[in-house]
């Protein structure tokens, strides 16, 4: 038996009703439960996984997604459902990446037919996410200017020194601590991919694979000038191990103890931390994806 848990803003979207009803026609078992607000997935997620549903697919964007995995991993590992996805949102990040099909018909076919393999469950002190967790100057903006990071990531300097200003930008400065090191560090940006993209499609850690055992950081120190910031981008486009201003790493975990709060998004929902430890789950949740998925690393 599957369950789709639905964001309850789609439930009436003519595309997502015919998807459901074709899917039943074509003989799948599949129960609809609603969400009305923040909160309803995760119960909704762990009330599925108690009552035996073995597959539980999360019809919504990466926030809906991201709350059923954290539902889900209330549960113990034998009796957690496999998850699918029914990409609903106006990003989508996690399930672009995974190369599902973003329409509703062949989506939802999918999360209820195709395999689920094991991946990782990254957790950023109690709250898991599946595909990135970013700190600093993007996650600082995410609300209201969405582009920003972009805009740095594919062109436009002047306009993202506009938006620095008007941000009242201050770098977090801090102590990044990961398996092979530790580091003082004054962030600009920090980013910590199981999935490689962010944002609505900003590829921050294009390396990441989703089964691997490892988080894919990506580390932007703080810049004084222009001139610094090209370099930067320069160094975005070559990705060193450790640049001037950008540094990549491989690492199980990692924490970051700041001299102030630094604002991150789980999976793109906000939150404030001055200390956090992130950690992987390995293999923790078995997920569907197709089977020439570019996030699979074995
Ligand atoms: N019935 C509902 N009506 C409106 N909002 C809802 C309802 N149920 C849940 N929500 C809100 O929707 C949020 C999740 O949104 P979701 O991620 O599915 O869409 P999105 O933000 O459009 O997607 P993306 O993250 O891909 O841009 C939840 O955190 C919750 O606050």
């Amino acid at each position: 038996m599957a369950t789709l848990i639905l964001n309850g803003k789609t439930a009436q979207v003519p595309v997502v009703r015919e998807a459901v009803f074709a899917c039943r026609d074509a003989g799948l078992a599949l129960e609809v439960w609603v969400t009305w607000e923040a909160g309803d997935a995760t119960r909704l997620a762990e009330w599925a996984g108690q009552a035996g549903v073995d597959r539980v697919v999360a019809g919504g964007g990466d926030g809906t997604v991201n709350e059923v995995a954290n539902g889900l991993m209330r549960l113990p590992q034998g009796r957690r459902p496999a998850l699918g996805i029914l990409p609903l949102g106006s990003a989508n990040d996690l399930a672009t990446a995974l190369g599902l099909p973003l329409e509703a018909d062949e989506a939802l076919r999918m999360a209820l037919q195709e395999a689920a393999r094991p991946i990782d469950v990254p957790r950023l002190d109690g709250r898991h996410f599946l595909n990135m967790a970013t700190g600093g100057f993007g996650a600082e903006v995410t609300s209201s200017t969405p582009k920003s990071l972009k805009r740095l990531l594919g062109g436009g300097a002047y306009s993202l020194i506009g938006a620095l200003k008007a941000w009242q930008y201050h770098p977090y400065p801090g102590v990044l601590r990961w398996a092979d090191g530790d580091r003082q560090a004054s962030l600009f940006v920090l980013a910590m991919g199981n999935g490689t993209r962010s944002g609505g499609g900003q590829r921050l850690t294009p390396q990441a694979r989703i089964d691997d055992g490892l988080l894919d950081v990506l580390i932007l120190r703080d810049f004084r000038s222009l001139h610094d910031m090209w370099r930067m981008r320069q160094e975005l486009e070559s990705r060193p191990a450790q640049g001037d201003f950008v540094e990549t790493l491989r690492t199980p975990w990692l924490s970051f103890e700041g001299q102030r709060s630094l604002p991150l998004t789980l999976d793109g929902e906000p939150l404030k931390r001055q200390g956090f430890r992130v950690e992987v789950d390995p293999a923790a949740l078995d997920l569907v994806v197709p089977a020439d998925c570019p996030l699979l690393a074995g």
